[in-house]
């Protein structure tokens, strides 16, 4: 079990930019739990959107895939035959631990961890590829650049998975903000953890609007976006090539 998310309980002082070091893999999975509304049903449907769309004979990608959540839904959803699932982060507490949950796993399909930078990573023969809460960590000029890269890995007919933190237009964002924030209050975070925790990620976990993730999808070389998630803030596209 992971242990319970303190992080931010006493005051920083200067609250330094978030980061995915040994401190935050520790606590991660309560820290996800408790931070992001909906976030147990968007792994748990990737395993399914894993079944639908592994294709025999190809790679499943788990990009930013930190302690392997999605890998092992996907792992356990995969019918397809031959597939081998690549996880993929830049921290490696995270991937530590991630192979620590890995060996605890009792599904046949191979699963590599690599420690690498999902930017600069070849991607090839891909059906399925997941960027689970990961793409509004990548600076903004580098994600039409990451997402035709995963387009052109990706076979025909195969899917992306793109869950992320969303912006909205004036109207709806503090309508947002308002239920996000009582939402990490009822999972027990004060208002000071809650507050040092957004100056943290204020300049690292940039969010954009749905709008801007349909079109840059396309741009990259998808065919068709699905909506498929929601909640609160936060949301899941299923991309399809
Ligand atoms: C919010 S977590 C992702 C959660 C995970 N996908 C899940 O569903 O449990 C973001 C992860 O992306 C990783 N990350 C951020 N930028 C990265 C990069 N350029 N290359 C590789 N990993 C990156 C971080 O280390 C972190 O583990
Ligand atoms: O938006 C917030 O307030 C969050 O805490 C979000 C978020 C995320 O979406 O990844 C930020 C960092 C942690 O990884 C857990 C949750």
């Amino acid at each position: 079990m992971s242990e319970r998310d303190n992080i931010y309980q006493a005051p920083h002082g200067k609250v330094a930019d978030f980061a995915f070091d040994a401190a935050v893999a520790r606590v991660f999975p309560d820290m996800i739990r408790r931070s992001v509304p909906g976030y147990a049903e968007t792994v748990a449907m990737s395993g399914v959107i894993a079944g639908q769309y592994a294709q025999a004979n190809s790679n499943l990608y788990d990009l930013g895939c930190s302690l392997g959540a999605v890998t092992l839904a996907m792992r356990h959803g995969v019918r397809a035959t031959n597939c081998q699932i690549i996880g993929i982060d830049n921290s490696a507490s995270m991937l530590e631990r991630a192979e620590h949950y890995l060996a605890l796993d009792d599904a046949h399909v191979p699963v590599h961890f690599v420690c690498a930078d999902i930017c600069n990573y070849p991607l090839e023969n891909a059906s399925v590829t997941a960027l689970n809460f990961v793409l509004q960590f990548i600076p903004l000029e580098h994600r039409l650049e990451l997402l035709k890269d995963i387009a052109a890995a990706t076979l025909p007919g195969g899917a992306l998975i793109l869950s992320e933190k969303l912006a909205f237009d004036v109207n709806e964002q503090p309508v947002q903000d308002a239920l996000h924030l009582d939402f990490k209050r009822a999972n027990g975070y004060s208002d000071l953890e809650i507050a040092q925790k957004r100056s943290a990620i204020d300049n690292v976990l940039i969010p954009e609007t749905e709008d801007v993730h349909i079109q840059r999808l396309k741009a990259a070389g998808f065919s068709q976006v699905i909506r498929w998630y929601q909640c609160f803030n936060f949301a899941s596209f299923l991309a399809i090539k």
